[in-house]
Order: structure tokens, then C-alpha cells, then sequence
């Protein structure tokens, strides 16, 4: 048989672990779709001797030198699940210049500084995969950047967060609480070393920025996608959600648009948003992922699958260095990026969305009138109006959905409500997409 294709391993825990285990389980599969065995030439971790339980492996092989694994000459391919800008940025440029392929589940650096990975894969012939760094297992970077440039893509809309997902589906479910759910992912393997990195909403703004520039053969980088959390979402929204027939999802919307001078743009943003619970996304529970692509002569298109855990994600890595350790075989490489369109991203601000409001207001004449003012000014019309009992005696709860409008109109509106007398407080804000 033909000479081994030798990987570096950059990063041993929950996901490097899932991969030394399915190139040991799967290792005469994987040779013979290959053409050649799968070896590991060495394994980069942060500390030796660290009990690593059964992994099934030769002790010998962990260094704590990293680079100096990925510069030995007997390394073809390195595959990096350490995570974070540096020193993984450093490793990687230096691997794609020597001509080494990469596989990498880092969607923090694709996002951040992805141009530089690219420019260095095309200055080193190297090929550069990253299909775990965005919804895990699910099959989606490729079919984005292979499948489906035949189409052309207008839309993608998905949940792409495992742990946020988890968290609000249980606390939609069982009422569960913010802190014991996160809990609960840490220990499934799901959270970011840094859980803030989910629940703050960065992990789902840089897989955006990863969709976005594939979808639309653009660069977007993490801090171009407006990005919103669910830290604030309370157990009141999610009651309040359920009362309208909808759930609450942290959603990633990447979309193509049009400026005021007729230029084309994208838009990019994550938040958490109310969808009815008829919507396919509002099924999609636990840390399961789910995006929505709308092509114009595909249609639509639903990924679905396991976005976050040490396996899933490592069966994705492991397709990218099958595929990379055959490009290697045959002497080619996969086309480079293509980010030829080079369109500007708009501004949140411009985005047009619904906002559903919840305000405890003064129960007494004229409030109704005072607080649909406001909107009126702001120009945005309201789609819904509902009074209950606020349970004070003098106090009255007031749930109002808008119809579509610039979000700066909607912020706008909700300031304006804020400050107005009559309005004791605003109980809950959140956006409303998917026709509810
Ligand atoms: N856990 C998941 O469900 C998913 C994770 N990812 C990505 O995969 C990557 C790895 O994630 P996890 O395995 O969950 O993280 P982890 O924190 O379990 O593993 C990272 C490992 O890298 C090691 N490390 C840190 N600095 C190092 C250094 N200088 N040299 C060598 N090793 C070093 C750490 O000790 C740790 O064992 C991250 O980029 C993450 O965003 C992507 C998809 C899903
Ligand atoms: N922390 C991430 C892991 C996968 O990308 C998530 O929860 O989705
Ligand atoms: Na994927």
C-alpha cells in the first residue's frame, strides 16, 4: 500500500479525543477509502502526563511543542482542535506556507482573521477544510462552497449554537434555570472552553460570519454580525413566548439586500427571536442545530443535525482530513475561497424586523393613546395590541407585536416607551421572525 498520510494533532480535549478515537476504530476504512493509512505523527497538548483514561494511543506520541510537531517533515496534514486566535493562528499560517493541508474546527480565527488562513493555503497549494467549525457534525461548509455554486444563495437562517439551544429548550420545556442548564452542556461537552463565548452569542456570530462569506462569496468577519445573547432572556419571555403560540430561539440570519443606492449588501446578525412553534426551527431541540438556505433555483434547503459534542463534531473533522489526505494522494487541491463579490455589510440599524414589547403600564385613560404615540413617531405600525391585568389594582400589562420595520425605528420606539411616564417598565423586548 502507498506510504501513510502522517497528522499532527493540535489539541487533545473534547473534540482531539473524539478524533484519536474514530482514527482508531475506523482506521482500515478510512485507509481504504483513502488509498493510503491515516498515522499520527504526534499529538500537541498543553500539559504531559495528564490522565487521558483509555484513549487508545501511544503516550509517546503528546508533545507540548506544537510547532515543532507541525514543522517535523514527516507531518502531511495537520488537524488543529485547540481553539482561539492565538497561538492557533501562528501554527496554521505556518503549516498552509510549508504546503501542509488543514483541518481545523476554530471558528473564533476563521472568523476573525480567516483571510489571512486563506492567503496563506493559497501561497503554500495547501488545502484549508473547516466543516466542524460551524453545526458540528452536519454536512454544511461543503455543501456551501461545492454543491451549491451553481445557485446563487439569497438566504441562510438556522439556530447554530448547541449550548444555547440546549439552555432554551430546557428552560422552554421544563422551566428549568438559566445556570443549571448551562451546567448541564458544560458537562455533555457542548459549551466553549469560555461558556460566555455561547451565551454571549459570539460562538453563533462567528459560525454567521463563516455562512455569510460562503453563501455569498464575500469576507465577513465576527465583528461585522450585529450580536446578541441570551444572558437576558428571563423565564418571563419564555412564558411570554409560549402565550403567543411561540418559542424562543437563538437565530443566525445572514441575507443578501439592497442599499438606498441600489447596491447590493449583506446583512449579518444574531439574537435571540420568537418564532411560532409551527415553525420547522421551533422542533429543533436540545443541542441539535438546524439552518435554513434559500437559494434561488435550489429553493429551500434544511440542514439538521448534531451541532456540538466530542463526536459529532469529530466526524466532520475526520471527513475533512479524508478529503484532504486523498486531495494530497492525487496531487491536487480543492478551489480556493472565493470571496470575489467583495459586498458591503449593512448596519443592524437598517435591518427591517418585528419586535414584540411587553410594558407594565399605569391602568388608567388615555395610556393606550400616549404609548401607540410613540410608535407613530417612530413610524413603525403595530401589527397587535394585548390588555391583561398587570395583578397591582392600578397597573395593566401591555403586549404589543409591530409589523416589520428598520430596527433603529424599533430601538427608537422602545427608548422613546422607556422614558414615558405612564410606562412603569419595559418587561421584555425581543424580535419576532418566521410569520408569527
Ligand atoms: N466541543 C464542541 O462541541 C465543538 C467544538 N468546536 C471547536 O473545536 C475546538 C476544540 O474544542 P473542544 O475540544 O471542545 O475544546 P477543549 O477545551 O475540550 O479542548 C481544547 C484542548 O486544547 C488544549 N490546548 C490549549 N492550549 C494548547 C496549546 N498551546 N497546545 C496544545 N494544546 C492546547 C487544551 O488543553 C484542551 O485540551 C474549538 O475551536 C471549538 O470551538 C467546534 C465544534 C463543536
Ligand atoms: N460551543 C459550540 C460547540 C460547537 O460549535 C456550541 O454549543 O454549538
Ligand atoms: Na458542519
Amino acid at each position: 500500500m502507498t506510504s501513510p498520510v502522517r497528522l499532527a494533532l493540535l489539541g487533545c480535549g473534547t473534540v482531539g479525543s473524539d478524533v484519536v478515537r474514530l482514527l482508531h476504530e475506523q482506521s482500515a476504512d478510512l485507509a481504504a477509502r483513502i488509498g493510503a493509512p491515516l498515522e499520527i505523527a504526534g499529538i500537541a497538548v498543553r500539559r504531559l502526563g495528564r490522565d487521558r483514561g483509555d484513549l487508545p494511543v501511544d503516550p509517546a506520541l503528546f508533545t507540548t511543542d506544537a510547532l515543532g510537531l507541525i514543522k517535523r517533515d514527516d507531518v502531511d496534514v495537520v488537524v488543529e482542535v485547540v481553539g482561539g486566535i492565538e497561538p492557533a493562528r501562528g501554527w496554521l499560517v505556518e503549516a498552509l506556507r510549508a504546503g501542509k493541508s488543514v483541518v481545523t474546527a476554530n471558528k473564533a480565527l476563521l472568523a476573525e482573521d480567516g483571510a489571512t488562513l486563506h492567503d496563506a493555503a493559497a501561497e503554500g497549494g495547501a488545502d484549508l477544510y473547516y466543516e466542524a467549525s460551524v453545526a458540528g457534525a452536519i454536512p454544511l461548509l461543503r455543501p456551501l462552497r461545492e454543491s451549491l455554486h451553481g445557485d446563487r444563495i439569497n438566504r441562510v437562517t438556522g439556530i447554530v449554537n448547541g449550548t444555547t439551544n440546549f439552555i432554551l429548550s430546557a428552560m422552554d420545556a421544563t422551566g428549568a434555570g438559566f445556570t443549571e442548564a448551562l451546567e448541564e452542556a458544560t458537562e455533555l461537552g457542548y459549551a466553549e472552553a469560555d461558556p460566555t463565548a455561547d451565551v454571549e452569542g459570539f460562538d453563533a456570530a462567528a459560525k454567521a460570519a463563516i455562512l455569510a462569506s460562503l453563501a455569498f462569496h464575500t469576507r465577513v468577519t465576527a465583528a461585522d454580525v450585529h450580536r446578541e445573547g441570551i444572558t437576558e432572556v428571563t423565564a418571563a419571555d419564555v412564558a411570554s413566548a409560549k402565550a403567543m403560540g411561540c418559542t424562543i430561539k437563538l437565530l443566525c440570519i445572514a441575507a443578501r439586500g439592497t442599499d438606498a443606492a441600489g447596491r447590493e449588501t449583506v446583512s449579518v446578525r444574531v439574537h435571540p427571536a420568537m418564532i411560532p412553534s409551527t415553525h420547522p426551527l421551533a422542533g429543533v431541540g436540545d443541542a441539535f442545530n438546524a439552518v435554513f438556505v434559500e437559494a434561488e433555483a435550489a429553493g429551500q434547503l434544511m440542514f439538521y443535525g448534531r451541532g456540538a459534542g466530542g463526536a459529532p463534531t469529530a466526524s466532520a473533522v475526520l471527513g475533512d482530513v479524508v478529503a484532504v489526505a486523498r486531495n494530497r494522494l492525487a496531487g491536487v487541491h480543492a478551489a480556493s475561497e472565493s470571496a470575489y463579490a467583495d459586498l458591503p455589510v449593512r448596519p443592524m440599524g437598517e435591518a427591517l424586523t418585528r419586535y414584540h414589547i411587553s410594558l407594565d403600564v399605569a391602568d388608567r385613560p388615555g395610556v393606550l393613546e400616549g404609548v401607540a404615540g410613540v410608535f407613530a413617531r417612530h413610524e413603525v405600525s403595530i401589527a397587535t395590541v394585548r390588555q391583561a391585568p398587570a395583578g397591582g389594582g392600578s397597573d395593566a400589562e401591555l403586549v404589543i407585536v409591530t409589523h416589520v420595520a428598520p430596527d433603529a425605528a424599533l430601538a427608537a420606539t422602545v427608548r422613546e416607551l422607556r422614558g414615558l411616564d405612564v410606562v412603569r417598565s419595559v418587561t421584555s423586548v425581543l424580535r419576532v421572525e418566521g410569520g408569527a
